[in-house]
């Protein structure tokens, strides 16, 4: 049976779970929450990735609201959970492609090895599923396994492949597929792009043409840029949003990985600086895999409410 909404983000973010809902149960079995416990709390945030930021905010939200008080784990996983939740809702925006555009261009950046390929997929599975036809572009000419990856997804999908030889232009393929979509009344179009040239300006370059050529036969091209994070990068997954947003206009982020990474908070501290919407989670390598963003969902994920945890194993408690 397929498992539900909340089951399988659950599962996928079980280490990163154990991480910060463990940690929080060590330090929190009924205690008074003193300035001692309140620095413990606060490394328990930092190293759980969600950022100095949030960890101050929630600290010191803690600080006036119950400082002396006796509390559990229970309630400052709540209260926890909670303030984590109103990071997250501005940026819980789901992906919708716009109907009007026919095709909806995206262009699909981040640096090699984060998941753009395969989230290109899933994309183009759960959208071809919904009825959208798709168009995918193996923008990433400089390697031959990325256009194989895109191929592959290609023929599982049913969805045409603009690809090209070897270091091919993806400017080139960009504009053909765009014309191609046009002339064929197709939904969606998403280009899968290089992640590592030589240097930061090589990159730049590469992507402003391929922007600069479909914006030649279609002006609002493109119509979404998604920059895609490993979650087990951690804290550089920061620095990469750094570097993308001054090498190309970023509309929305996609983090994968989630399943293998016990960092899950650096998605909280990513909204919390960037407020970038967030589109999607990666929680394993199916199709289903990639789930929509949900703020709520999430933050009680990470933080573990509604499980009981008995020596760093993560126990149910009954159904969701
Ligand atoms: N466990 C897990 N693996 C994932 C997820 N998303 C992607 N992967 C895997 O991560 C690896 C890299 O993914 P790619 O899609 O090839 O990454 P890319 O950014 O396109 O990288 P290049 O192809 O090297 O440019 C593959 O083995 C994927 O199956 C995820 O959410 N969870």
């Amino acid at each position: 049976m397929a498992l539900g909404f909340f089951s399988r983000l659950k599962e996928g973010l079980s280490r990163s779970t154990q991480k910060l809902g463990g940690n929080l149960s060590a330090v929190f079995t009924r205690r008074r929450l003193d300035d001692a416990a309140l620095d413990e709390l606060e490394e328990v945030l930092i190293a759980a990735d969600l950022g100095p930021a949030v960890a101050g905010r929630v600290i010191e939200s803690f600080r006036s609201s119950r400082f002396g008080a006796e509390v559990t784990d229970a309630e400052v996983r709540d209260a926890l959970s909670a303030e984590i939740a109103r990071v997250l809702e501005p940026v819980a925006v789901p992906f919708t492609p716009d109907p009007a555009r026919r095709p909806h261009v995206v262009l699909v950046v981040g640096v090699n090895g984060t998941g753009k390929t395969t989230t290109i997929g899933k994309m183009a599975l759960q959208f071809g599923r919904q009825g959208l036809r798709t168009i995918l572009v193996a923008g990433d000419t400089f390697r031959a396994a990325a256009v194989e990856q895109l191929q592959i997804w290609g023929e599982r999908v049913g969805a045409p492949v603009i690809a090209g030889p070897p270091n091919a232009d993806a400017a080139g393929l960009a504009f053909e597929a765009l014309k191609k979509g046009r002339a064929e009344g197709a939904d969606l179009l998403l280009i899968d792009t290089a992640g590592r040239l030589h240097n930061k300006g090589a990159l730049m370059e590469e992507l402003a043409k391929i922007i600069r050529v479909m914006r030649k036969f279609d002006e609002t091209a493109p119509h979404s840029v998604l920059l895609v994070l490993d979650a087990t990068t951690g804290q550089n997954a920061i620095e990469q949003v750094r570097v993308f947003k001054e090498l190309v206009a970023v509309t929305g982020l996609v983090v994968t990985k989630l399943d293998g990474s016990a960092r899950g908070g650096i998605v909280v501290a990513l909204a919390d600086q960037f407020k970038l919407p967030v589109h999607a989670v990666g929680v394993g390598e199916q199709a289903e895999d990639l789930r929509p963003f949900s703020a709520a969902d999430y933050a009680r994920g990470l933080v573990g409410e509604g499980l009981k945890l008995h020596s760093g194993a993560v126990v149910e408690q009954g159904e969701d």
